[in-house]
């Protein structure tokens, strides 16, 4: 009993919520969708595949008849040497023909495959990038990554070899078809028989086959993102010994991608089976009623032979279709999926023609802003602020009361659900999202680092900086002094989120590389949190000159490093309680005070 409860309270503990099964019918539109994505080829690679395709279905199609009826019936029969002689050199230069068009068709098709996917790839990539924060914070890392990576991969092999059967089993399809009608009606329709049987059986076993393959894509991605999580919590798990518990879990997540993979398989391969069956019972029916023809001298034994042949080329696509059409639900699946992010607007949008302040001077204004993270509960209530251009304001207040919330509104992660936010008197929403962005640098506690070298990650703040603009920088923020005894200084290699730094050392890294992309608005979100008092009477003496002229925005739970500035708005449960300079609030012995006589005794009892 006790087992049980603990078992779901780890199932529960890991949820990820947003993934479901999109289960919509097979979508002739989406796979078109899908398709057009050959476009950009239809010029080049796309008619050269075809070309080859369209030649070695042909070579395929026309030697039986030349094996079977011309040879058996026309040259032996006849015992003509000459026209043997010229059917075995015409089948031969068949042959090499066709493997030369083989040859460039599965070159051509593969590039042409690969090219596909390196589109999609790309364009799913450069669309989640400008997608807002709320669509980040719906998801998990793992399962974004699973539909970049999984997902397209999987229309790989539909792009790659899955096109190129389609089009020739196509090809081939219809021509053995009205080959063998050609050469005998009766044998065909007889053996046609079979056909609507099969196409019954297989519509049938179609849609359990897409539910499992979209199946598995979940279960990958719930994998993943599990994997994802553990990795990066790997040190929380470690302290505080829950790696069992993790396992657990694990396992879980992996049997539960193992079944459904083995469900997948499993629907997958009754279908192979069930042609070769249909297979065993045509080739009964030729071989039976075939006999009964040529005993009557319906047909002549090199149209049987043909037949023959032909027949063992018609099952042969029908087969390798049903491979296809296995590629085709899974690509659907995975399609569905990627379709799913592309169509995704991003809920913080640009006008079509934004405003364009070519020289920002940085007035920030809150007018009865209202802003809710979801409908639950609001996290800001009617804020009405105003911060002039080169002011230092800090907001200051308990966990949860909204000052990160406020710092996000400024920089347009988020939209205000009510209220105005206005830069320079214009409102946010009306000017360019990429001009606002660059005007504005924000430092946060939990800086990322990029792998790279130290150089470059301070120089993402202005790509093009050189080199002295950046060293003067982190000399600005008095990070030189770590990174000189760094052991390759400013070249030093650091893995992705930098763990090979400390969280101060990692904060200046940030601080220089805000610095250096010379904002008009810098907001730092509890950005000296991390660094020691000695370190940060420095940065504190770099800040008062680098922030002449700028617009700041201080979040700080430590509030001896926000005495000094112009304005310290007080925040609680998303409503402004107080506002006023140190003294102001001070003298009024409200909630400021309180905060600041908490910490004092907290210091003194410390
Ligand atoms: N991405 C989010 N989705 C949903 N709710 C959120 C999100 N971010 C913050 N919240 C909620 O909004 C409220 C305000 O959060 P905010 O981060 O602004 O607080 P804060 O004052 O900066 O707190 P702290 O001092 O702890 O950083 C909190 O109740 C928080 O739980």
């Amino acid at each position: 009993m006790e087992l049980k409860g603990k078992k779901t309270r780890i199932m529960e503990r890991f949820h990820y919520s947003t993934e479901t099964v999109i289960d919509k019918p097979f979508n002739w539109k989406q796979m078109w969708r899908l398709f057009s994505y050959l476009k950009p080829y239809s010029k080049t690679l796309l008619p050269s595949a075809f070309i080859a395709v369209l030649i070695s279905a042909l070579v395929r199609l026309v030697a039986p008849i030349l094996i079977g009826k011309y040879t058996l019936d026309y040259a032996i029969a006849n015992k003509d040497m000459n026209l043997l002689t010229i059917l075995v050199v015409t089948i031969a230069g068949l042959y090499i023909l066709s493997y030369i068009a083989n040859t460039f068709r599965i070159r051509w098709m593969n590039m042409l495959g690969q090219n596909v996917i390196y589109d999609i790839r790309r364009h799913l990539f450069t669309h989640v990038q400008s997608l807002s924060h709320r669509f980040f914070d719906q998801r998990s890392a793992g399962s974004i990554l699973v539909r970049i990576m999984n997902d397209i991969n999987s229309l790989q092999e539909l792009f790659t070899s899955g096109v190129i059967n389609l089009l020739m089993d196509f090809i081939l399809l219809i021509g053995v078809v009205a080959l063998l009608f050609t050469l005998s009606p009766e044998l065909t329709l007889a053996i046609m028989v079979i056909v609507p049987i099969m196409f019954f059986i297989s519509t049938s076993l179609r849609k359990k086959i897409r539910r499992s393959w979209q199946t598995v894509r979940l279960k990958q991605s719930k994998l993943n993102s599990h994997l994802n999580e553990s990795i990066q919590g790997i040190r929380v798990t470690q302290s505080f010994t829950q790696e069992k518990e993790n396992i657990e879990f694990f396992d879980g997540v992996n049997t539960e991608n193992f079944q459904s993979w083995q469900n997948a398989t499993k629907r997958n391969a009754m279908f192979t089976p069930m042609v070769e069956l249909t297979n065993a019972i045509g080739t009964a029916i030729l071989i039976a009623y075939g006999a009964t023809l040529i005993a009557n001298d319906s047909i002549s034994i090199g149209t049987f032979v043909s037949f023959a042949f032909y027949l063992g080329m018609f099952w042969e696509p029908i087969s390798r279709l049903g491979q296809v059409y296995n590629q085709l639900l899974m690509g659907m699946a995975s399609s569905e999926r990627i379709f799913e992010f592309i169509d995704e607007k991003p809920i913080v949008a640009e006008l079509q023609n934004p405003t364009r302040l070519a020289n920002m001077k940085g007035k920030i204004e809150f007018e009865h802003v209202e802003f809710a993270y979801d409908s639950s509960r609001k996290a800001l209530n009617d804020i009405s602020l105003t911060i002039e251009a080169g002011q230092t304001v800090a907001l200051v207040g308990h966990t949860g009361s909204g000052k990160t919330t406020i710092a996000n509104l400024i920089s347009r992660f988020y939209d205000a659900t009510g209220g105005n936010v206005k830069i320079d008197s214009v409102n946010i929403k009306d000017l360019s999202l990429e001009e606002l962005r660059s005007k504005i640098s924000v430092v946060l506690q939990d800086t990322f680092i990029f792998s790279g070298t130290i150089i470059d990650n301070i120089r993402f703040g202005r790509p093009t900086a050189t080199d002295e603009e950046v060293i003067e920088a982190a000399k600005a923020v008095g990070a030189n002094d770590f990174i000189q005894n760094l052991s390759n200084g400013y070249f030093t290699e650091v893995e992705e989120r930098g763990n090979v730094l400390s969280v101060g050392e990692r904060q200046l890294i940030s601080f220089a590389r805000a610095l250096l992309a010379d904002p008009t608005i810098i907001i730092l979100d509890e950005a000296t949190a991390s660094i020691d008092t000695e370190t940060e009477v420095k940065i504190q003496h770099a800040l008062k000159t680098l922030l002449n002229g700028r617009t700041a925005i201080m979040i700080a739970h430590r509030l001896s490093t926000i005495r000094e500035a112009d304005n310290i708005i007080v925040l609680d449960h998303g409503s402004i309680m107080e506002q006023g300079n140190h003294d102001m609030l001070m003298e009024r012995k409200g909630i400021y005070y309180g905060l600041v006589k908490a910490q004092f005794n907290m210091l003194e009892v410390g």
